[in-house]
């Protein structure tokens, strides 16, 4: 094994890394290397668990604004390195610094919320829903703010939300939960309109917010001609089994609707990679946590977070089936030395079922004790 390092153009400083060859660098970037810059383009290839997981051949990596990079725990192929400056990143992001001067700099490790959100209309009444837009129940309003108070004591740097409200209300809701008392803040980036007219003028403001971005590709699989249908007299028109074959095989289309593989084509690759239309950045949750190290939550729904757990659990197309997510229950995932691992229990009713503390985040919630003391 020889060593390799990635000399960045700041005329004082370079990245280090450890590799089998002069272009490799992984397990390099833990907290404290510093730039001058503040950002950097990286052509990268990312490998995680020493499996390929994707091709980017264009990531940036945005860094704090202190200049400071947090954490980089891919291994990778660098093939080039030039500064380069997003409007669009730096809207989103620009508040996500505020996690260093958070309670509780975590250095690391970060952390991924999934959680699908609260009853709904529909599913009280036991119908198809699909990606018919219905709002929640006062019971779904109460699960998703009991989910708020199961997570008040994680970081949550940035949301990710579906383009329905019922993953919005429920995200919404449950930070009203939150210790940090930030405010989350829907980004508006479908045109430059949009985005001029949402701009906050404040940095200070800014830090004390969370952005989030609601994705379509979170959406509920389209469950086509059965949407607005009961469930249960759908079972007794078409069989049990039909239906059953519908609601929970990988491959199995509903009738003109998505089978689960294809809300995963959608769900996963956006979760993994996508790139940005205004500032052709490539981005992604995945990327978001695992190499800029930020704390994220997903809200959406039972069949476009089945693809992503079905993704970072490795779960074969016949173990999916067995997977069942509860309304308003969090499931957390740390990511330490470029592994997302599962750490809470979808079935956990309290906060400690829902995570077991890692030294890190017991230190941040140590840190809001002390904030709110
Ligand atoms: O779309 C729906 O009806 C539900 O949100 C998920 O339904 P399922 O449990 O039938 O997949």
């Amino acid at each position: 094994m020889s060593t390799g390092s990635l000399h960045v153009a700041t005329g004082t400083t370079s990245v280090r890394g450890f590799g089998n060859d002069s272009r490799a660098c992984y397990g390099f970037g833990n907290s404290g290397i510093r730039f001058l810059s503040t950002e950097l383009r990286v052509h990268l290839v990312p490998k995680i668990n020493w499996e390929p997981v994707a091709s980017y051949p264009q990531v940036h990596l945005r860094l704090l604004r202190n200049g400071v990079i947090r954490s980089c725990r891919f291994k990778f192929h660098t093939t080039e390195a030039s500064f380069v400056h997003s409007a669009y990143v730096d809207s989103i992001f620009s508040s996500l610094h505020g996690s260093t001067e958070d309670p509780g700099k975590i250095s690391d490790e970060s952390t991924l919320i999934l959680i699908r959100h609260g009853e709904s209309l529909w599913n009280e009444k036991n119908l198809f829903s699909g990606c018919v837009d219905v709002p929640l129940t006062n019971k779904g309003i109460e699960e998703a703010i009991e989910a708020g108070k199961r997570i008040r004591n994680l970081p949550i740097d940035i949301i990710y939300t579906s383009a329905l409200i019922r993953a919005q209300m429920t995200a919404m809701l449950a930070l009203t939960q939150h210790r940090c008392y930030k405010v989350p803040i829907i980004v508006h980036d479908e045109s430059e309109e949009s985005r001029t007219w949402s701009q906050i003028h404040s940095e200070n403001t800014k830090k004390q917010s969370i952005p989030v971005v609601k994705a379509w590709q979170l959406n509920e699989r389209r469950y086509g001609e059965l949407q607005g249908f009961n469930k249960q007299e759908t079972a007794e028109r078409y069989g049990k089994e039909q239906v059953h074959e519908w609601r929970r095989s990988y491959s199995t289309c509903p009738p003109n609707g998505e089978s689960l593989e294809m809300t995963s084509r959608r769900a996963v690759a956006y979760f993994r990679e996508h790139t940005n239309s205004e500032s052709r950045t490539v981005t992604g949750i995945f990327l978001c946590v695992s190499l800029l190290g930020k704390h994220v939550m997903v809200a959406a729904h039972a069949n476009s977070l089945r693809a992503i757990i079905m993704y970072l659990d490795n779960l074969t197309s016949q173990e999916v089936i067995d997977l069942e997510l509860s309304n308003g229950v969090p499931m957390l995932y740390i990511c330490k030395e470029g592994k997302i691992i599962r750490r809470g229990s979808p079935l956990g009713s309290t906060e400690a079922g829902v995570y077991a503390y890692t030294w890190d985040l017991a230190l941040y919630r140590q840190k809001l004790d002390e904030v709110s003391l």
